[in-house]
């Protein structure tokens, strides 16, 4: 995409959400704030259908064997969505260890699916992690996976887990939790937090799961499609696109306008996703988020958190294998078409001085075209006093973050 169109649907957003609109919903939104647990009166009672389609949905998807896993036309486009996860978790974690070295790590995994993160929390040596998920048959497959991860781990260094099946958009976890006074240091969510978008309670709802329990000074993070991305390839099609892995087609009338919650659009993605799901404005988002202490501090497209990380984490990009060797090794052939590899053959044939054994990394264009729908963020917990009608006020933790790429 251009940076113009993309500035022009950024621009749209702001002024979406400086709209009459978002005000009154921002404004019943600080209103109900006090008073999370209770759903409020003005809102409309939340659909049960579509929360359903989507419990179903993953409940029903199947475990991949490895060899399947290495065959499949994604293999690449997954392993890079690991390698972006293992840094989010990588870097913030860091963060909190540059500042107090021996602190026991807490985490929320929210939205955690069977598990896809287990083993990257063993590697950054946490104490104890909650995971959650709306999926019943995704958190027992997650607990079979931990018990796994124990047996392997042979009485090594491993992370205490408890598990939670349930509607994190409309339910209040803290109630849920062995011990509800529990606070995490770290609350992840990847790739779950736009089905929450489907309505501003259940956006709220989801938000006030992932703040109430967050330390001061503690760190929120996680992936979501980018809806200017979204938008913008919609606007260039007939409302529906995509290629031979990803179809992605929008469910409401454009003509009216986009919606700010319940933005649904239809999202297949080649044997791992293939349910409605809700654009997230970003703006908006943060604007919300906000109300409970938490402080955009990093965000950047997947094409944006790769240049921002790639030469840090290059170890793990090979060690992941995020990269296909262009051109294949002997015996090896190309995941995709040769048509998919022109950027590469072009690079490699403008290389100097190449033997017959060297080789670049890269992936299919219909796989970047699906890595590029994405987006990271991260966000850090105020520090709240509260006011004298009892309302929280937030303030910066006395250390001051590192702002890396706000943009
Ligand atoms: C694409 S998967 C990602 C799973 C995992 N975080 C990962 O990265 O492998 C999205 C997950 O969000 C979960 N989810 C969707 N809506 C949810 C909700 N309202 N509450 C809790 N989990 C939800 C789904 O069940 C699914 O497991």
């Amino acid at each position: 995409m251009s940076h113009t169109t993309q500035d022009r649907e950024e621009k749209y957003c702001d002024s979406v959400v400086e709209s009459t609109q978002v005000k009154k919903a921002m404004k019943r939104s600080a209103d109900d704030h006090n008073d999370d647990n209770n759903e409020s009166p003005r809102q409309k009672p939340a659909t049960e259908e579509h929360s359903s389609v989507v419990a179903a949905h993953y409940n029903h998807l199947e475990e991949k064997g490895l060899r399947e896993r290495f065959n499949s036309p994604i293999y690449y486009l997954r392993n890079f969505n690991n390698w972006v996860k293992s840094v989010l978790i990588q870097e913030y974690t860091d963060k909190i260890r540059e500042k107090d070295y021996g602190r026991s790590l807490r985490v929320l995994d929210i939205c955690c699916g069977k598990g896809g993160d287990l083993s990257k929390w063993q590697k950054a040596r946490v104490e104890h992690v909650v995971f959650a998920d709306i999926a019943e048959v995704s958190v027992q497959q997650c607990q079979t996976r931990y018990d796994e991860l124990r047996a392997r781990t042979r009485g090594g260094r491993l992370y205490s887990a408890e598990f939670i099946a349930a509607d994190c958009s409309k339910a209040t976890l803290r109630d849920k939790y062995r011990d509800p006074s529990i606070s995490f240091d770290i609350v992840s969510c990847q790739f779950g937090l736009h089905y929450s978008f489907e309505s501003l309670p259940q956006a709220r709802r989801m938000l006030t799961n992932i703040s109430e329990c967050l330390k001061p000074g503690g760190y929120f993070f996680g992936t979501i499609p980018d809806a200017y991305e979204i938008v913008s390839r919609s606007k260039k099609s007939d409302g529906s696109f995509g290629n031979r892995i990803y179809n992605i087609k929008l469910l409401f009338d454009v003509e009216k306008g986009y919606p700010l919650f319940g933005g649904k659009y239809d999202f297949h993605l080649e044997g791992v996703v293939d349910c409605p799901e809700f654009l997230v404005n970003f703006k908006l988002f943060t604007k919300l988020a906000s109300d409970y202490g938490l402080e955009l501090i990093y965000k950047a497209r997947f094409a944006d958190f790769f240049k921002d990380h790639s030469e840090k984490y290059r170890h793990l990009l090979q060690k992941i294998v995020c990269f296909e060797s262009y051109p294949p090794p002997p015996g090896k052939e190309l995941i995709a078409d040769e048509k998919e590899y022109e950027h590469a053959k072009q690079y490699w044939e403008s290389k100097e001085n190449k033997t017959e054994r060297d080789r670049i990394g890269t992936m299919s264009t219909s796989e970047w075209e699906v890595a590029t729908v994405y987006m990271a963020f991260a966000f850090r917990k105020l520090k709240s006093t509260w006011d004298s009608n009892g309302k929280p006020v937030y303030s910066k933790p006395r250390e001051e973050s590192q702002t890396t790429n706000k943009n």
